[in-house]
């Protein structure tokens, strides 16, 4: 018992939920007679839920992929996984299968805001003995309680997006560091003909900060109580507009960021006015039409800082043009109407 102690320990010292899933299977991985450990992500795209392996052991080591769920060739459709499936249908806490012979599988869904988003499955060549099946419950009800509050900890009371420190401590951390080892799809076995069509390695990063336009005004005639039920409504558009791999945070304020994954600057110029355009067409009840101005900008080149800094300098020229715009930060260098900042190292905001 001494040892599981000792990892769960190590387990809830973790602030970062993919090493929180690292951990969890480590531990998963030193029970008797385990012979394989994964954490499946669970996610939608064209309308079918698939999943992924996420955290997988490789050669006696945990290692994590960092690729976008929608473009892992390694996806399946979660059809694929009768047992798995119909547990999520029926909300049962646990599945397990024969997979195939002498291969019996368990599947563990981790449920949060109601909906499953990862799986733990364990697999071994006998079937899972009822001290056993204890003994894993118990390590998954630890784990599942302390990724529910690491959660509740980075997210907004009022909108229930990512907040202001979740943002500081992921941005400036770009990228995201982990216990796991990350790996390509190259390195995971994928053949090469398979990553080159992927496009994998063109994937990049955009910025976007997003301001409500004369917010001060909805709640001078409306009050606080319609000012924050916009804030919640624009959250939501936000949170539809957007796939599950970007981040969205409310950045204070009627202010939000997000982190956009894209391959090029026409879709995430495409994605952000699709966005605008969304809020720009949506009914607030009793406030009737609100808007939002938006200044985005690429992460791949300069600091945190500076990446933050272009994007509010092409949010306040959509501002002080018209409102209700979407505005590249580049655009504008290059069209003259904003100079480019000179960068500061000695300025340290994160
Ligand atoms: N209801 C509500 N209001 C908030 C919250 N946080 C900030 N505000 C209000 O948001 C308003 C922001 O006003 P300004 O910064 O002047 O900006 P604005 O009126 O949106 O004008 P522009 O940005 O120039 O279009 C202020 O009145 C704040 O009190 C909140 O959580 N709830």
């Amino acid at each position: 018992m001494k040892p599981i102690l000792q990892n769960l320990v190590e387990m809830t010292g973790h602030r970062d939920h993919l090493r929180l899933e690292v951990s969890v299977l480590s531990t998963l991985q030193q029970l008797n007679s385990t012979t394989e450990v994964r954490a499946l992500e669970v996610f939608t795209d064209g309308g079918t839920t698939h999943v992924r392996p996420r955290t997988w052991l490789q050669n006696g080591e945990l290692v994590s992929t960092d690729s976008e769920a929608a473009s892992d060739p390694h996806r399946e459709p979660l059809h694929n996984y009768p047992a798995l499936c119909q547990c999520i249908e029926k909300r049962e806490i646990r599945a397990t299968a024969s997979v195939q012979k002498s291969r019996y599988t368990l599947w563990l869904p981790v449920w949060m805001h109601d909906k499953v988003s990862t799986c733990l499955e364990i697999t071994q060549s006998r079937p899972f003995s009822a001290h056993k099946l204890d003994v894993i419950q118990g390590i998954f009800h630890v784990y599942q309680n302390y990724q529910s509050l690491l959660d509740y900890s980075e997210r907004d009371a009022l909108t229930g997006l990512l907040n202001r420190k979740t943002f500081d401590e992921q941005f400036s951390r770009h990228p995201t560091a982990s216990l796991a080892r990350r790996v390509s799809p190259a390195a995971a076995g994928v053949p090469d003909g398979d990553e080159a069509s992927c496009g994998e390695p063109a994937v990049e990063q955009w910025l976007a900060v997003v301001d409500v336009d004369h917010f001060k005004q909805v709640n001078d005639r409306f009050g606080h109580l319609y000012g924050d039920e916009v804030l919640i409504l624009i959250a939501n558009i936000l949170r539809s507009s957007f796939r599950s791999h970007d981040r969205i945070f409310r950045f204070g304020g009627e202010e939000f960021v997000v982190l956009l994954r894209s391959t090029n600057l026409a879709t995430a110029h495409k994605v952000f006015n699709r966005f605008r355009l969304a809020v720009q067409e949506y009914h607030f009840p009793q406030v009737g039409q609100v808007t939002v101005s938006m200044g985005f900008v690429s992460t791949s080149r300069g600091s945190p800082v500076e990446i933050l800094g272009q994007a509010d300098q092409a949010l306040y020229h959509a501002k002080e043009n018209g409102r209700n715009q979407v505005c590249f930060y580049d655009d504008l260098v290059a069209s003259g109407h904003l100079a480019a900042k000179v960068a500061n190292d000695s300025v340290e905001l994160f």
